[in-house]
């Protein structure tokens, strides 16, 4: 992946505001030399569970300090925490600062939010869970996915479950050229590839409901069930909705469930941001016309990334899966 300056993504909010994100915060961190760094693994309305250190064993509820306004605190952002760091029942601590963050994947906006706010920060990777059957698999779901994960700094990671019901050949040669790791589970198997591929990392998971996303976590995170529980009881019939949840996994790394997100948002993702992230392609694109969407013929007639097929220096099956992801891209803007 081309390297890119991620501090423009660390606005939740991509409609206004935008020149906001460069503000530099290291003036008060001279004040707060005494802080703890934790890991946001929960939000609920004005208050965010941190992982001191990232350990899961030292958990501390957090309010945000005064001097940071409105700024997004979302699960997975690493925070500097004043205070009483203790996590005894009862106790606040004050979020004092926000870290960079190195990855973001946001939410589409909709009827009672028309922003795309980042729901999760700094995961390494997205699992993309896909049933092979039962409900088969949208193909536009996994395309725009890779399209968030591309734009917003992430590892895609495809797991398709279900496999004692159907063959995942086909669809495992439908993204052969993209270089997209892919796991395959059954409910009667053991999870130990998946296991292996996420311990030591924060991976965001998302899936369309009954793939069997609960059922993978469930495996992965044995007090799964009652950590989410305990989360989803806090707000509990008050227009709060779980959107993310951080779940320690036993032999160390995260797992972040996104129960509310049913699809990311991209309406902030331009053609050339994709192309981008396809590094045979990125110089090619610099000789496009200006706007070119890149689709080639017949709607970008003057397109050059063909030339780089025509001179051998990607396979035609790259090109192909570039543009569909660009499509699926396409198709979000049209609504
Ligand atoms: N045949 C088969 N069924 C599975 C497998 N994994 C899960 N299921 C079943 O699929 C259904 C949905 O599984 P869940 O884990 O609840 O799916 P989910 O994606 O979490 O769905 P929501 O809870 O609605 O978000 C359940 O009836 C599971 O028993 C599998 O590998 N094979
Ligand atoms: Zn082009």
């Amino acid at each position: 992946m081309v390297a890119k300056d991620w501090r423009t993504l660390d606005e939740s909010d991509v409609r206004v505001r935008p020149g906001k994100g460069s503000r530099p915060r290291s003036k008060r961190r001279p004040k707060h030399a005494d802080a703890v760094t934790a890991m946001v693994t929960s939000v609920d309305r004005g208050r965010w569970t941190c992982a001191v250190d990232g350990d899961p064993a030292r958990t501390v509820t957090a309010m945000r300090a005064r001097e940071l306004g409105r700024t997004p605190i979302v699960v997975g952002d690493s925070v500097s925490l004043v205070g009483d760091t203790s996590g005894k029942p009862d106790t606040l601590a004050r979020i004092v600062r926000v870290a960079e963050r190195t990855s973001v994947l946001r939410r589409t906006a909709d009827d009672t939010d028309p922003y795309e706010r980042v729901v999760v920060a700094n995961a390494k990777q997205l699992l993309i869970v896909t049933a092979l059957a039962d409900p088969p698999p949208r193909t536009g779901f996994i395309d725009r996915c890779l399209v968030a994960c591309y734009t917003g700094g992430l590892q895609p990671v495809l797991c398709l479950t279900k496999a004692d019901l159907a063959e995942p050949d086909e669809i495992i040669d439908r993204y052969a050229d993209l270089d997209l790791p892919t796991v395959v589970t059954r409910h009667d198997a053991p999870v130990t590839e998946l296991a292996d591929r996420l311990t030591g990392h924060v991976t965001a998971l998302v899936g369309h409901s009954g793939v069997g996303k609960s059922t993978l976590v469930n495996r992965l995170v044995p007090d799964a069930e009652l950590l989410t529980g305990e989360v989803s009881a806090i707000g509990k019939g008050k227009h709060t909705s779980v959107t993310a949840i951080a779940l320690p996994l036993p032999q160390g790394g995260w797992v972040i469930d996104t129960p509310g997100i049913r699809s990311f948002g991209l309406a902030h993702v331009t053609a050339n941001d994709i192309v981008t992230s396809f590094a045979e392609f990125a110089e090619a694109a610099e000789h496009c016309p200006p706007g070119c969407g890149h689709l080639g013929p017949p709607s970008d007639p003057d397109c050059a990334l063909d030339a780089v097929i025509g001179e051998g220096e990607a396979p035609a099956g790259r090109l192909a899966s570039l543009r569909r992801l660009l499509a699926s891209r396409a198709g979000i803007d049209a609504g």
